[in-house]
């Protein structure tokens, strides 16, 4: 039975001046920071690091998937990326004032030009082309990932759909960089554009939408601030169960083809 979550009163109050220096190298940024993502990025620490040892993660390191691995996580991701694209849309339509619109509108239009550049260099290694990869039906974890998305994009305020969203970028520009770090990739390696495309970008996106969330949470009572937590940590376990399934090939347990899908 999993523990009821449990954040403290700093996290709940905010901490008055108080800097948050972990996850932060531009100490500028410290400064002007309210402390409410931090705290959210320290609560899932657990979630993070076991992300980091992933062994689809650790498969990306060291460039040894296997080819029904890559075509999985592809097929998944593709149709993830369309409700991501989907969730940004009803953000759009919770915001008050054309920044947070603007932002929301840029990010629509990088997942459709350039998040596609990942997507290429698993086809590639796995020798099969993008378009044969699109249009699959959901395997249970990627279901239950966009249903979680939709379901609070949906139901719940600008606030809840940014702390669902943010998990996807932090913990992929995480993982890029770390993996930049210990790998020092050589252009040969067959991962090379995955981890420079998520690890060289100093993080925009995730620190956008973090300002965002500090900004926005800030004013909401202890019980909106609280459910904003279970969005984010939800997101994140469902980010672990995302690779995990790619890695398993993991399929409904008793699979229908298409046609008797469509006859039930
Ligand atoms: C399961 C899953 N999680 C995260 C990403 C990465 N990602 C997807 S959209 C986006 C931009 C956000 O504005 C980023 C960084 C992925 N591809 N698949």
């Amino acid at each position: 039975m999993a523990k009821p979550l449990h954040f403290g009163a700093a996290f709940l109050y905010g901490r008055a001046g108080a800097p948050c220096l972990d996850f932060i190298e531009n100490e500028a940024e410290v400064l002007s920071m309210a402390c409410f993502t931090e705290e959210l990025r320290r609560t899932a620490d657990p979630i993070f690091t076991a992300i980091f040892a992933h062994p689809f993660v650790r498969g990306i390191a060291e460039g040894t998937l296997a080819k029904e691995q890559l075509i999985h996580y592809v097929k998944q991701d593709f149709e993830y990326l369309n409700a991501f694209i989907r969730v940004y849309g009803i953000a759009i339509s919770k915001c008050e004032h054309r920044d947070a619109m603007a932002l929301f509108n840029e990010q629509i239009s990088f997942i459709l030009d350039s998040e596609t550049h990942p997507h290429q260099n698993f086809c590639d290694v796995a020798g099969v082309t993008y378009e044969e990869l699109q249009g699959f039906s959901l395997a249970p974890s990627a279901n239950h990932y966009v249903n979680h998305m939709l379901t609070v994009a949906h139901e719940g305020t600008r606030e809840d759909i940014v702390a669902a969203l943010l998990p996807c970028p932090w913990t992929y520009t995480e993982i890029g960089r770390r993996l930049l770090e210990e790998v020092k990739p050589e252009p040969s390696h067959p991962f090379y554009e995955w981890m420079h495309f998520y690890g060289d970008r100093e993080s925009g996106i995730t620190m956008q939408l973090r300002r965002l969330l500090d900004e926005w949470a800030e004013p909401l009572p202890a019980a909106h601030k609280q459910r904003l937590a279970e969005h984010f940590v939800t997101s994140c376990q469902l980010e672990y169960m995302f690779w995990d399934m790619a890695y398993k090939l993991e399929d409904w347990p008793a699979p229908v083809t298409e046609a008797e899908a469509v006859r039930a």
